[in-house]
């Protein structure tokens, strides 16, 4: 009997029957193999580690065919153990396409459509301005002021919670649970990943210390579930009724909502827009400093639409192509989840000509799509006029694509959309954003490079974060005090 051998699509050869590709790949080298592999084997490449098979995506065309035109197969996530040990498995983010996830993903889009979003900006403006005030008296700490604003917009909108200005207990609670995300969802962080059974085995095992990093991070994600929620329900119980997501979902009267829905709802909202936020914003300020020239131009633009003497806002966006331009720009240039969510085939597939096994994971390449030359020109330089036509116009490239795809696209862009904006043009508006100075008044260089977790980070940085002389510091604490 013959039987015809399927062909995968092309890829890098497996060092063993056994391994696969195991050992070519981990969490620190998983970019640079990525983008070593699609060059050299294509956009759709096939790999393998143990018995998993993963098919890495890096065209924004190859994208839409497998996650948007076949988003029947390709809108689930992949199974991981280690998330699972860890209780990691409870975001709706991660969860298998199905009924759990359906529900979820409702009462998600209905909070963050685009019609909701004005309900949000009071708080994004409050929390912008405060991280403005900051920035004026404690520059140097602004990574710091970054993950507050983060935070604190996140807990206000979904807890009706203020932050503590450091070490909040809940921003704790989150920062240490997210720090083990890598651990859990990277193929071979854990070995209980590729290998499931490992789990019987005992913590004395060699290779099973994953057990008590397990149990360590399931305390803290059981804390992350249930300790704010229980202080909406608290405050519900003594009459206050915040208008936030919590107590909007927990009084709702037209349907009974599960409790352990909204607790998995709300504690997605921080796990997947907290860090994703604080990257996208860091990034700003690297960008700026690293390209002063780009700042000076969105300056020009903002002063000569808005003028020196009020702070911009949500309604002068649409006025603002050049920030809008730089606003795309920065999602393109560091991509905030450079290999997005992983999605994974519920059936098995063909794709030109080649065979999709079932289960297969499918890792969206966003960075190589970022970095298309046919698409972008010098990809590595920040240039926003590459988003702007002749007429200064903005072109039809709205870098969606970078909050994924499909089925599963990020139904909190639009939020993390204003969130952004408003942080960049308000710090564009009233800082210089500089390299530091050596001891000869030169200029330093700047090229910390990036971290290579899930979420990608700009390393430790610094720069000199300075008031514009043009602009009249009074007023602006005034008005910052008006609106706060
Ligand atoms: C600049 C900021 C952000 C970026 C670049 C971003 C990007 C992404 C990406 C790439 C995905 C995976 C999509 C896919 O699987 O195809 C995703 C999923 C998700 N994002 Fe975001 N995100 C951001 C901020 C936020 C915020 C602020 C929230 C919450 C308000 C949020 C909530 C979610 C959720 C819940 C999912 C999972 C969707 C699902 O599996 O159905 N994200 N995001």
């Amino acid at each position: 009997v013959v039987t015809q051998r399927r062909l995968y699509p092309p890829g890098p050869t497996t060092r063993s029957w056994i391994f696969g590709n195991a050992g070519d790949i981990s969490v620190e080298t998983q970019c640079d193999r990525y983008t070593e592999w699609y060059r050299k084997y294509g956009d759709v490449t096939y790999f393998r580690i143990f018995k998993e098979h993963f098919i890495l995506v890096s065209s924004h065309e190859a994208a839409v065919e497998f996650f948007e035109k076949r988003s029947k197969n390709y809108s689930t996530r992949p199974f991981s153990m280690m998330a699972q040990l860890m209780g990691w498995n409870f975001p709706t983010s991660f969860k298998p396409y199905g009924e759990q996830w359906r529900a979820e993903r409702r009462l998600l889009q209905h909070h963050f459509k685009p019609d909701a979003m004005p309900s949000y900006h009071a708080i994004q403006t409050r929390q912008v301005n405060i991280m403005l005030q900051r920035l004026l008296t404690e520059p140097d700490e602004f990574r710091n002021h970054i993950r507050n604003l983060a935070g604190a917009i996140i807990m206000s909108t979904v807890y009706g919670y203020d932050i503590a200005p450091k070490d909040d207990p809940y921003v704790k609670i989150a920062e240490t649970a997210t720090s083990k995300l890598g651990e859990a969802m990277f193929p071979g962080a854990s070995p209980v990943n590729v290998l499931p059974f490992l789990r019987y085995f005992p913590d004395w095992f060699p290779g099973c210390g994953f057990h008590q990093s397990a149990r360590d991070t399931k305390v803290v994600i059981d804390a992350m579930l249930n300790e704010p929620i229980a202080s909406v329900q608290e405050r519900i119980k003594r009459g206050i009724n915040d208008p936030c997501i919590a107590s909007q979902l927990l009084s709702n009267q037209d349907v009974s909502i599960e409790s352990q829905v909204v607790k998995n709802v709300c504690s997605t909202i921080y796990a997947a827009g907290y860090d994703t936020t604080i990257s996208a914003v860091a990034t700003f300020f690297y960008a700026m400093a690293n390209f002063h020239d780009v700042q000076l131009k969105a300056q020009t633009e903002i002063e000569s639409v808005i003028g020196t003497d009020r702070l911009p806002s949500f309604d002068d966006r649409a006025t603002l192509p050049y920030v809008e331009a730089l606003f795309r720009e920065l999602l393109r240039w560091q991509p905030v989840v450079p290999f997005s969510l992983f999605h994974a085939a519920s059936e098995e597939d063909a794709y030109n000509g080649y065979h999709i096994p079932k289960g297969a994971t499918i890792i969206p390449n966003i960075r190589a799509m970022t970095r298309d030359p046919s698409r972008y020109m010098e990809p590595e330089i920040f240039n926003p006029s590459r988003f702007l036509k002749l007429d200064g116009t903005l072109n039809d490239d709205d870098v969606q694509y970078v909050f994924g795809f499909g089925r599963r696209i990020c139904p909190g862009r639009y939020f993390a959309s204003d969130t952004v904006w408003l942080s960049i043009v308000r710090v564009l508006f009233l800082f210089d954003i500089q390299r530091k100075k050596d001891a000869f008044g030169n200029y330093t260089a700047l090229d910390s490079g990036y971290g290579t977790g899930l979420v990608a980070h700009p390393l430790p940085f610094e720069c000199t974060i300075s008031p514009r002389p043009r602009i009249d510091k009074q007023i602006i604490l005034d008005s910052i005090a008006e609106e706060l």
